[in-house]
């Protein structure tokens, strides 16, 4: 679970976030939208403990972020724009590495199970990362967090720069993630891959979350309407 009460971020006199709830569901995807500067990062950094509120709380799996991030970090994994990996080892050696840094230790033949739940092809498992497109990286990111059994997720821009198909396939694996329990919050600029992965959207303005919906309520395109409405 991951839960946000009543957030506050400043710098100096700037409030980048403002009195901020969110609440995600074991099970749920809710996808944060928002113009450049709404906060969308800044909240995902208060949860992996980058960044210190300034007044309110965050929370994952029930267990407050601050003031020692170290147990709810056991409990989270992340996956930037671009996830970074050893170009010079292999996919297989990325995520032994990776998850030996979350305390974990597999099996080669289990490290190459999470690979491919990840989607990445059997042919690729022993290549230089270096090699790999981003839609490939992208993919190790998610088998990290398999490693990891996180309980929530998060992921800032995940799909940027995949081409659909990459962007279509991540979006199956979060959706999986997901129906196995992780609780996930996206931030992305993605209105159409919002609302075909996420069950909740919402969008940020200034700080404060401005429209919160429930995916299926919505189409694409009243989604963008909203959007372009609301920012
Ligand atoms: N370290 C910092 N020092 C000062 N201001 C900051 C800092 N980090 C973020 N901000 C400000 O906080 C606000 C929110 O930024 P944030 O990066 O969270 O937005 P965002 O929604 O993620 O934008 P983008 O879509 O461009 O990634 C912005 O006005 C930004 O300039």
């Amino acid at each position: 679970m991951i839960e946000a009460k009543q957030l506050s971020k400043s710098y100096g006199d700037h409030k980048a976030l403002k009195n901020l709830d969110i609440h995600i569901q074991a099970g749920e995807i809710f996808a944060l939208l928002g113009q450049n500067g709404a906060g969308k990062t800044t909240t995902i950094n208060c949860f992996l403990g980058f960044v210190k509120p300034s007044a309110g709380e965050v929370l994952i799996n029930g267990i407050p972020v601050n003031p020692d991030p170290k147990e709810s970090k056991k409990f989270l994994a992340y996956i930037p724009e671009t996830v970074m990996l050893y170009g010079n080892l292999s996919g297989i050696e990325n995520l032994a590495f990776f998850s030996s840094l979350a305390g974990q230790s597999y099996s080669t033949q289990e490290l190459r199970a999470f690979l491919s739940k990840s989607g990445l092809q059997e042919s690729a498992h022993d290549k230089r990362v270096g090699g790999y497109s981003k839609g490939m990286r992208q993919k190790v990111g998610i088998a990290i967090a398999l490693a990891k059994k996180a309980k929530a997720l998060f992921l800032d821009e995940p799909t940027s720069g995949l081409d659909p198909k990459a962007s279509n396939e991540f979006s199956e694996i979060l959706k999986e993630l997901a129906a196995q329990g992780t609780a996930i919050l996206m931030a992305t600029h993605d209105i159409f891959r919002a609302k075909e992965v996420a069950n909740r959207i919402g969008i940020m303005k200034e700080g404060q979350m401005v429209s919160l919906m429930s995916a299926s309520d919505i189409s694409a395109n009243e989604l963008e309407q909203l959007y372009l409405k609301t920012i």
